[in-house]
């Protein structure tokens, strides 16, 4: 195989700020504030796993088991606590929707924005732009703020612009979630060319015959932990079994 990711041993912990009692927070100011006050939470333990070029791969597990945490790690927003994370070639990102716009820009000027953010010249955007345009399906307001948009809206923007990035390595978190049918439809479709073309794509989605039906292979999370990793609607027996 030859990886575009490779995830080893990552492990992530998050910090979770409780309130606390009167009574704890006095008697650990008295013992000399010794033992760390706030909860350490592992939202990802010791997972390793490798996604090849051209591999469709479904990150899949119940809520909360660390799907879209592995995501953020893989795309660079979030660095790991312990192991090691490796991409080849331009990662793009459907990860949060709308997390790179910025809300007084216009929808117009964010596709610029978010484009260059992605490594585009100002050249190619402008070679692509009509094409991001026609793709959303939202050109009425293509000059309008984004905060007026709706959440559909910005998939629509937020979608075109990762696909025509023209990225070696697609990630998508629950791409499907706030679009309508036909825009469904049109996303999976462009997504199955992309395939077609030889990237590779690392799909999280509570959608399980979505996953068999897209994905050669599934990784299921489970807490935290990496439980199966092998063909996708074994992954998915897998996951239905836990
Ligand atoms: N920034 C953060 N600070 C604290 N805890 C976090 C943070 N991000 C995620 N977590 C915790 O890490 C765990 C894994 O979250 P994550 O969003 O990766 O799960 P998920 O598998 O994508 O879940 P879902 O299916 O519900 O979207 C959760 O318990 C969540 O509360």
């Amino acid at each position: 195989m030859d990886p575009v990711i490779v995830v080893d041993e990552v492990t992530k912990e998050f910090t979770i700020r409780r309130t606390h009692s009167m009574k704890e927070s006095l008697v650990w100011a008295l013992t000399g504030r010794r033992k760390d006050i706030s909860d350490q939470f592992r939202a990802l333990d010791s997972v390793s796993f490798q996604v090849g070029r051209g591999e469709s791969v479904g990150l899949i597990g119940f809520n909360g088991s660390g799907k879209s945490t592995m995501l953020k790690l893989i795309s660079g927003v979030m660095v790991p606590d312990k192991g090691f994370i490796g991409t080849k070639g331009k990662v793009a990102g459907l990860i949060e929707v709308g997390a790179g716009f910025h809300p007084d820009l216009t929808g117009r000027e964010n596709v610029y924005l978010n484009a260059a953010i992605l490594g585009m010249e100002k050249s190619e955007i402008d070679a692509v732009f009509e094409e991001i345009v026609d793709f959303s399906e939202i050109r009425d307001f293509i000059d309008q703020e984004v905060k007026f948009y709706s959440s559909g809206m910005f998939l629509r923007l937020a979608f075109a612009v990762a696909v025509y990035t023209d990225p070696e390595v697609f990630l998508v978190d629950e791409i499907l979630a706030v679009g309508d049918e036909p825009f469904q439809k049109k996303c999976l479709a462009r997504i199955r060319q992309l395939q077609e073309e030889g990237r590779s794509l690392v799909i999280v989605s509570h959608d399980l015959d979505m996953i068999a039906d897209l994905c050669d292979r599934g990784v299921v999370l489970q807490k935290g932990s990496l439980v199966f990793d092998g063909p996708a609607d074994k992954a998915v027996e897998a996951l239905r079994a836990l």
